[in-house]
């Protein structure tokens, strides 16, 4: 597929996620991800209320019961309850993998729903089903528990699970089951140009990248360009 580094950037969540990241990091993250026209930030929550004010048109997203998912649904809703009246603009929640892969999708899907409950309307809710760690059944049920649960994308990965990050099965694999009604993001271990734009080819409709500048710098040097 034919893409412009301009479109690229626009479906880029510009991630900065390490434990290490200070205020100052996350403030130079929005100053970098408005020069590249990415479409938000997104940070870890105790960080939110460092960023400051954001350039017009660009987001801010955070994450939630965050990377394991074990969290349980009581503490990830009160953090993302917080996290919007910190200006979160999007969430994105870790699923207890476990319980998924242990057959209690009903379970997912009430973990799921207490988190959109907590939220405002107008914010945006991705469910990150950690993928690779999954089989393609699961990834299925993670899928429909999601979108059962009120959610407004699915997220292949958190980028921190030794299983790995995004595939271009997986995203064709959750575009299929619930594409069009919600939207798939996907993330994690995307580092070149054409990784990415194959990933939007597969359905992807935002990529989570830490490495978004090298990825875009790689625009016109290849297929997909
Ligand atoms: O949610 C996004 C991921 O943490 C980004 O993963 P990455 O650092 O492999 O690009």
């Amino acid at each position: 597929m034919t893409m412009t580094r301009e479109q690229l950037a626009r479906y880029v969540d510009h991630t900065l996620l390490r434990t290490d990241a200070t205020p100052a990091d996350v403030r130079a993250l929005a100053r970098e991800a408005a020069d590249l026209g990415a479409f938000s930030i997104c940070i870890s929550p105790s960080l939110l209320a460092d960023v400051g004010p954001l350039p017009d048109g660009l987001a801010l997203a955070t994450v939630c019961g965050f990377p394991s998912g074990k969290h349980t649904s009581a503490v990830k809703a009160t953090e993302a309850a917080q996290a919007v009246a910190d200006g979160a603009d999007e969430v994105d929640m870790v699923i207890d993998i476990g319980r998924l892969r242990a057959g209690e999708h009903e379970a997912v899907r009430a973990d799921v729903e207490a988190v959109r409950r907590a939220m405002p309307e107008t914010a945006l809710l991705k469910v990150i089903i950690e993928s690779a760690a999954l089989t393609d059944l699961e990834v299925v049920a993670a899928c429909r528990a999601a979108e059962a649960g009120g959610a407004q994308f699915v997220k292949t990965s958190t980028g921190f699970h030794p299983a790995g990050g995004a595939t271009v099965e997986a995203v064709e694999l959750m575009a299929r089951t619930v594409g069009g009604r919600l939207g798939v993001k996907a993330s994690g271990g995307i580092r070149s140009w054409a990784d990415a734009v194959a990933m939007v080819g597969a359905g992807a409709t935002r990529l989570g990248l830490s490495g978004t500048a090298a990825v875009l710098a790689g625009a016109g040097a290849g297929a997909g360009c």
